[in-house]
């Protein structure tokens, strides 16, 4: 487990590119038959990715984190982004077909995945966050949440924004998750930008051709910077940092935040016009 911690808005203006990238970038995050994890301070947030392709994949324990397992006193919410597979929690099998989300509650003691097909290998992606007491594990098959359309062709950002964790719908303590889609020709994400300073935000970009990038912008309002993000890759976001990407082709992305409240409309609208 990689560990990243937190850092302060006032770091941000002498960061070089390199930096930027180490502390809020993750590259590596599904590499073939490993597991793959990165803490994140801001919030006590973990990262997983797990990539089965020729054979299953069990859920080590991480010795950072003090626990026999991730589940001990915590909660999950996995989001497949590869070809579709099976995630199996104490002996039950869920079949996650591509963007299909699963919510895996404190208490789980054997999380094992697996693909369908080693030619198009599943990739679980999980977003951990500390849980004080145990939901159910449940099952959100693709577009089967809170589904929001929102923006416009005229300003390439029309995108279909589908809510599966979250406070009318599956429950949990402290994640809150789902996945955007724009709409073929759309390239911006997240614009008109903003922050909420009560969670940590992480996006993980998916379904990016392999010679596409998005050009994500991070930092205060008055003080941006951008990192340039390929297929499979995450950004973290603390909670003082906005986080907005344009592309070079259409491209869907997770996003999850844990924090104080799950209250999706706790947000600051940042308009184009006041960022900097
Ligand atoms: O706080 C909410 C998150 O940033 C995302 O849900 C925003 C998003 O997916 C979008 O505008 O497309
Ligand atoms: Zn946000």
């Amino acid at each position: 487990m990689e560990q990243r911690y937190a850092t302060a808005p006032q770091q941000v203006p002498s960061m070089t590119t390199e930096e930027l990238r180490g502390h809020y970038l993750v590259e590596d995050l599904f590499v073939a038959d490993e597991v793959r994890a990165v803490h994140s301070h801001h919030d006590r947030v973990v990262l997983v990715g797990v990539l089965p392709r020729t054979g299953p994949l069990s859920l080590p324990a991480f010795p950072e984190i003090r626990a026999e397992r991730l589940f001990d006193r915590r909660e999950a919410g996995v989001v497949n982004v590869g070809g579709a597979g099976t995630v199996t929690v104490d002996g039950e099998e869920h079949r996650l077909a591509p963007t299909a989300c699963l919510y895996i509650g404190r208490g789980a003691q054997e999380v094992s995945f697996a693909s369908d097909d080693a030619d198009a290998p599943a990739a679980f992606y999980l977003f951990s966050a500390p849980a004080h007491t145990a939901h159910p594990t449940v099952l959100v098959e693709p577009g089967g949440g809170t589904v929001r359309e929102l923006g416009d062709p005229l300003t390439s950002n029309r995108r279909t924004l589908t809510q599966y964790i979250h406070e009318n719908g599956v429950r949990s303590c402290q994640v809150v998750m789902g996945v955007t889609t724009l709409h073929p020709g759309s390239m911006w994400n997240t614009m008109p930008a903003h922050t909420h300073d009560r969670r940590m935000e992480v996006y993980l970009y998916f379904g990016l051709p392999e010679d596409a990038r998005v050009v994500h912008l991070l930092g205060e309002p008055h003080e941006t910077r951008h990192l340039v993000v390929a297929d499979r890759q995450a950004v973290i976001s603390p909670p003082w940092s906005l986080h907005s990407g344009v592309g070079t082709a259409s491209y869907g992305f997770v996003w999850a935040m844990a924090g104080e409240n799950q209250s999706f409309d706790d947000m600051d609208p940042h308009p184009a016009a006041v960022l900097r």
